[in-house]
C-alpha cells in the first residue's frame, strides 16, 4: 500500500497544489484529512533537504576543483617566469628574513633589487603556494605591462568599499564604465587650477609651523575646493572633515585586509562609525556647495570620498617632501624665487599659465616625486586572461605584478651616477642644463611639452594611470610659486633636530617634518 502511496505523492509543491486545484480530493484513502498534508510536508522536506545537498555538495566541489586547477596553472607557468622556486620562499621569516624586517616596504625593496641582480628584469616571488608576485624593473617591460594589465588589486577596492561604499574609481576589474568614469574626471580636471582663493589666503599664520600639518592643511584646501568648490574653504567642519579622511587613510588598509570582516572587534565598528561620520558630513559639504561644482558633484558621495582621500593624502605628501628640501636648501629657494619673480608680474595670484613657464620649478616637483612616490610599488594584475608579452614570457591571470618605483626611478642605468641625488635639472631639456658635460639618458621630453617622463612612474603609467597627474603637479607648482614669491621659507630656530638626519638611505627619501618659520620677504604685500 504504502508503495502505491508514494507513487502518487507529487514531487514539487507546485504539483501538489495543482493537483489539489483539479481534483478537491486526490489521493487514494490510504490519505485522509491532514495525513495527506503533513505525509506530503515531510517527503516534500526530505527530497528538498536532500537536492539542496546535492546542489551544495556539486557547488563546492566545483569550486574547489576550479580553485585547484587554477593554483595547477599558476603553478605551471608561474614556474617558467625566472625566480626562486616557490619552496624557497615557503619558509617564511626564516629564509626569507628581508620580508620580515620592521620596515616591511623598505626590507622588501631591498630584497626585490638582490633578486633583480640574479635573476635580471622579471622575477617571480612566492608569497604562499597560490600567490604569485611578478617584480619589473626594466622600463620597456613596465611600459608594455602597465599597458596589459588593466585591472587593480582587489584589496584596494575592498578598502575603498569598506569605508565608503560600491564606487567607480580604484575598482579592481577594469571595464568601459571604469574607462568612461577616468575620462569625465580627466575632462574635469584638465579645465581646473587651484582655487586663487587658497592661493589669497595661503598663510594663516606666520609662527613656527609644523611642515607636514601644513602641507595637510594646504592640500585640504587644494582638493577640497577642487572638488567642492570655494565653499569648502569657510566651510565650519573643515577641520572635523580633515581629522576624520586621516583616521580612514591610516587603518582603512588594515581592515579591508581581513578575510571575514571581523564584526565581533569593538574597534571595527568605531572605524565604521568614523566612516559614516565622514559620508554624512560629504553629503552635507555636497549640499552646501551645490552649483559650484557641477560635473564632479553629480558623483555619488562614495566616489568623492574617495577622491579626497587619495587626492589628499598624495599632495601632502608631496608639498610636505618639498618644503623639506627648500628649507634645507636656501640656494634651491633662491633659483625658484629668481624663476618666479621673472616670470610673475603684477599683483594679482600666480597663475597656471605663468607656472607652466617656470621650468625649473615644474622639474623640482617631477623630481620631488621621483624621489618620494606616493608608494613604494604600483601594484597591477590580470584578472581573467593570462598576459603574454613580447619576450615570450606569459604571466598567468591572478599573479600580482609589482613595480619598485625606488628601483626603477633610481636606476643608474636610466638616471645617470647621480641618480639619488636632488637634481632637478635632470628633467629639463640639454639646452637649459647648467651642466652640459652630463648625458642625461632620462630627458627624453621637455617639462613644457608634457608634464611626463619615461622612467618617471610616480603617478604610474597605462590604462590605470593616475588621472590627476598634470592637475597635481600644476597646482602644487603653483602653490609653492605663491609662497616663494612672498615668503622665505627657514627652519625654526629653536629646531630640536636637523631635518637633514631624516633623509634615511635611498630607499626612503622622506624627510622629518621639520618645523619652519614664514618670514615675509621685502617688498612682499
Ligand atoms: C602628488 C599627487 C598624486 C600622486 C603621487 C598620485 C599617484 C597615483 C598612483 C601611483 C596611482 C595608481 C596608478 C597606477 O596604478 O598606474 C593613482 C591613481 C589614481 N589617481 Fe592619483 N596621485 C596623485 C594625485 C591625484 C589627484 C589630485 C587626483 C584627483 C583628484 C588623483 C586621482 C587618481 C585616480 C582617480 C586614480 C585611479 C585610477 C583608476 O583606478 O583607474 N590622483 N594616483
Amino acid at each position: 500500500m504504502e508503495e502505491s502511496c508514494d507513487a502518487i505523492v507529487p514531487y514539487t509543491l507546485l504539483g501538489f497544489l495543482l493537483r489539489r486545484l483539479s481534483d478537491p480530493d486526490p489521493f487514494p484513502p490510504c490519505f485522509s484529512g491532514d495525513f495527506q498534508t503533513s505525509y506530503f510536508l515531510r517527503d516534500y522536506l526530505t527530497r528538498g533537504t536532500n537536492a539542496i545537498l546535492w546542489i551544495l555538495l556539486f557547488s563546492v566541489t566545483f569550486v574547489l576543483l576550479d580553485r585547484l586547477g587554477r593554483v595547477v596553472r599558476l603553478w605551471a607557468l608561474g614556474g617558467r617566469i625566472p625566480g626562486p622556486p616557490v619552496w624557497a620562499l615557503l619558509g617564511g621569516c626564516s629564509t626569507a628574513p628581508q620580508l620580515c624586517g620592521s620596515d616591511r616596504d623598505v626590507d622588501l625593496t631591498s630584497f626585490l633589487s638582490k633578486l633583480h641582480e640574479n635573476y635580471g628584469p622579471l622575477v617571480k616571488i612566492w608569497f604562499g603556494p597560490s600567490q604569485l608576485f611578478v617584480s619589473v624593473k626594466d622600463t620597456q617591460l613596465i611600459k608594455e605591462i602597465l599597458v596589459k594589465a588593466k585591472d587593480k588589486l582587489p584589496l584596494t577596492e575592498r578598502a575603498y568599499n569598506l569605508a565608503f561604499g560600491a564606487l567607480s574609481f580604484f575598482v579592481s576589474a577594469f571595464n568601459d564604465k571604469v574607462s568612461e568614469n577616468r575620462e569625465s574626471l580627466a575632462e574635469y580636471l584638465q579645465n581646473k587650477s587651484i582655487s586663487a582663493n587658497v592661493l589669497k589666503n595661503l598663510v594663516e599664520r606666520t609662527d613656527s609651523l609644523d611642515c607636514v600639518s601644513f602641507a595637510r592643511c594646504m592640500a585640504f584646501k587644494t582638493i577640497g575646493t577642487t572638488l567642492f568648490g570655494d565653499t569648502f574653504l569657510n566651510w565650519n567642519n573643515r577641520t572635523q572633515y580633515e581629522e576624520l579622511l586621516m583616521a580612514v587613510a591610516k587603518d582603512g588598509f588594515f581592515w579591508a585586509s581581513y578575510v571575514i570582516i571581523p564584526f565581533w572587534r569593538r574597534d571595527y565598528w568605531r572605524y565604521q562609525s568614523v566612516c559614516q561620520r565622514l559620508k554624512g558630513l560629504t553629503l552635507e559639504i555636497m549640499e552646501l556647495s551645490e552649483g559650484n561644482s557641477k560635473s564632479v558633484l553629480e558623483a555619488p558621495c562614495g566616489d568623492l570620498l574617495a577622491l579626497m582621500l587619495h587626492g589628499c593624502v598624495t599632495t601632502a605628501r608631496l608639498i610636505a617632501n618639498i618644503l623639506s628640501r627648500l628649507v634645507l636648501s636656501p640656494n634651491l629657494q633662491e633659483q625658484i624665487y629668481s624663476e618666479v619673480s621673472a616670470i610673475h608680474k603684477g599683483s594679482c595670484v600666480i597663475s597656471t599659465d605663468e607656472v607652466r613657464k617656470m621650468q625649473f620649478l615644474l622639474a623640482t616637483v617631477l623630481e620631488s616625486v621621483r624621489l618620494l612616490p606616493a608608494g613604494p610599488f604600483l601594484q597591477r594584475c590580470s584578472l581573467k586572461s593570462d598576459m603574454r608579452l613580447e619576450n615570450g614570457i606569459m604571466i598567468p591571470a591572478g599573479a600580482t605584478v609589482v613595480v619598485p618605483l625606488h628601483l626603477v626611478q633610481m636606476d643608474a642605468s636610466v638616471c645617470g651616477g647621480d641618480f639619488l641625488e636632488f637634481i632637478p635639472n635632470r628633467f629639463l631639456s640639454n639646452e637649459n642644463n647648467h651642466d652640459e658635460d652630463k648625458e642625461f639618458t632620462c630627458t627624453k621630453r621637455h617639462c613644457n611639452e608634457s608634464i611626463k617622463f619615461e622612467a618617471l612612474l610616480s603617478f604610474g603609467d597605462g590604462a590605470r594611470a593616475c588621472v590627476g597627474q598634470s592637475f597635481a603637479v600644476l597646482s602644487i607648482a603653483t602653490l609653492v610659486a605663491s609662497i616663494i614669491y612672498d615668503f622665505e621659507i627657514k627652519l625654526e630656530q629653536n629646531a630640536a633636530e636637523d631635518p637633514s638626519q631624516g633623509v634615511h638611505d635611498f630607499i626612503s627619501q622622506e624627510i622629518s617634518s621639520p618645523r619652519i618659520v614664514l618670514s615675509k620677504r621685502n617688498g612682499a604685500n
